[in-house]
């Protein structure tokens, strides 16, 4: 089944054997006959045919741009369209045609098929006025949002094995993934499973080991003709596992799922805006009830005074001091320039020992969160000085938790826990502020989502008022800065165990050349 499915785009056709019987006002309860189900690209769009074995120039012809498919029974459908006979004259009824299929299987592919001819349809048709009148339009919410050349650029990223590798190579994070699916095998066994964004399909596989009955791998990019292969590799496996090549926000599925499996968490969890296909993956595929692994995530912050950084940061602008650079002054572009640098979340792996206050946190529910309260994220924050420092900005970091019924499994990217992928994220202000030990740090941390799949970030953190005065409230100093989390400065060369941040400090690693920041990381190059 998976092969004809890949080989689609080929041959532009795919093709089911099936018995029809066919319903209509005009003849009713008509035998059933074996059919061969053709699924093919003509000049008028998508459309189906129903070729039958015994009278093979009787080919019935439906459309699938008007066609509704529902389910009768397990291996039984029936298909209401307004299509005709190619061999009779027009006839302008609407009729039904029943399907059987072999086996339960068969009828869920049969399912997807012709969701997913219907949507090449929609495609085709993109914009444009069916002859029924209804207006289709091929922008899903997907769509509206995320600019169409970030898109494109997401999903070529995603579509490459090595990326994959990158990601399936951060054993921290695809090891906590495993534990929380075999420890949770009651949540899994017998279950249907959405994989969101399945990419190498490696997730869909940890559920089928676990005992799922079937998995709907979803992915948009072409890496699902590698998830094919590897899932044909594991056959014992595979056998469970659908691929379903699209979005999340388009893809039709034949059945709702008891439990969605999905790896959304870009830089400091939002970043790429996979949090928002996830919950929309949720309310269009999850049943009532059903469970969400991960189920929620946490945004841990905590200021942090690092002068090495500071200065690297700072230092980084003094090209443009040069007042004779092949006769030119470049002074005038010092101001922009210390800005910019300014303006780049760092992503390296820090000391904890950085940190100068108790941390803060902001909370996800993925099981309730709507959609749109993700377009705009505001955490308050206050923090209360453990030492008298200079402080350089706002750490942060994440975690998700996987709430299986037998055990809770937390995957974390603190500083001080094992490095993932993700490393830890620093928001560094350009203008320092100073706290003495006991003072109120307060601020607040904006993120407004952009269509370019990431979030502008506005940082104000201020020192309050201390000592003498200090009653009469006000702030003493206020630092802000504003940063585009879709441009980080990755500032390590390879993944580092934490003990390395212990016997030599991370500036060592800076000077990286663009390629090997590149190769870091799985939201890397999405942010070049
Ligand atoms: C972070 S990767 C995780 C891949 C895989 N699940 C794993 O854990 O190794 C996210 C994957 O989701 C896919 N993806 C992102 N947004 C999607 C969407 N709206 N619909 C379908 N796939 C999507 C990407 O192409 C990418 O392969």
């Amino acid at each position: 089944m998976e092969a004809s499915l890949g080989q689609k785009q080929k041959l532009k056709q795919q093709e089911f054997t099936v018995s029809i019987s066919q319903l209509s006002a005009s003849s009713s309860g008509a035998p059933c006959s074996s059919a061969l189900a053709r699924f093919s690209i003509e000049p008028e769009g998508a459309q189906l045919r129903f070729h039958q074995e015994l009278e093979p120039s009787d080919i019935i012809q439906v459309d699938i741009r008007t066609a509704q498919l529902f389910k009768l029974g397990h291996i039984e459908s029936v298909c209401i369209n307004e299509g005709s006979a190619t061999n009779k004259e027009e006839e302008s009824y609407s009729r039904g045609i029943t399907i059987r299929f072999k086996v339960e299987d068969e009828g869920r592919a049969f399912h997807w098929a012709f969701e997913h001819w219907k949507n090449e349809t929609v495609q085709v048709c993109a914009g444009g006025r069916l002859e029924n009148g209804k207006v289709l339009t091929s922008k899903s919410k997907f769509d509206d949002k995320i600019e169409a050349s970030s898109a494109k650029m997401y999903f070529h990223y995603y579509g490459q094995l090595l990326h994959q590798q990158n990601m399936l190579q951060d054993y921290v994070r695809t090891g906590t993934y495993y534990a929380a699916v075999i420890e949770n095998r009651a949540d899994f066994i017998g279950r249907v499973v959405v994989d969101v964004g399945a990419g190498s399909g490696i997730l869909s596989l940890f559920a089928a080991q676990a005992g799922a009955k079937h998995v709907y791998a979803v992915e948009a990019s072409e890496m699902v003709e590698y998830a094919r292969r590897l899932i044909a590799g594991n056959p014992s496996l595979g056998q469970r596992i659908t691929v379903i090549k699209g979005k999340v926000e388009e893809v039709e599925l034949p059945e709702k799922a008891d439990i969605l499996i999905s790896e959304p968490m870009g830089t400091l969890l939002i970043n790429e805006r996979m949090l928002e296909s996830y919950v929309i993956a949720r309310d269009r595929f999850l049943l009532p009830n059903g469970k969400m692994f991960p189920t929620n995530g946490r945004i841990h912050m905590a200021p942090f005074s690092d002068e090495y950084l500071y200065v690297e940061i700072a230092n980084k602008a003094l090209f443009w001091q040069q007042q004779n650079y092949y006769g030119i002054d470049l002074t005038a572009l010092h101001g922009p320039a210390f800005q910019g640098y300014f303006s780049q979340p760092v992503v390296d792996a820090f000391d904890p020992r950085l940190l100068v206050a108790p941390v803060t946190s902001h909370a996800i529910d993925f099981t309730s969160v709507k959609e749109e309260e993700l377009y705009e994220i505001e955490i308050p924050l206050s923090f209360i000085a453990s030492v008298g420092t200079r402080v350089h900005g706002l750490a942060c970091w994440f975690d998700v938790l996987f709430n299986g019924s037998s055990v809770q499994r937390w995957l974390t990217t603190a500083p001080g826990a094992p490095t993932t992928h993700w490393y830890q994220l620093r928001c560094v202000l350009s203008q320092p502020i100073y706290v003495m030990a006991g003072q109120e740090i307060t601020g607040r941390l904006h993120m407004v989502a952009h269509n370019a799949q990431s979030y502008t970030m506005y940082l104000t953190m201020s020192a309050k008022m201390w000592g003498v005065g200090a009653e009469q409230g006000g702030t003493l100093q206020t630092s802000s800065c504003k940063l585009d989390l879709k441009e980080p400065y990755y500032r390590m060369a390879q993944p580092q165990p934490y003990a390395w941040a212990q016997d030599q400090h991370p500036q060592d690693a800076v000077g990286l050349s663009l390629a090997q920041q590149l190769s870091l990381n799985s939201g890397a190059s999405l942010t070049q």
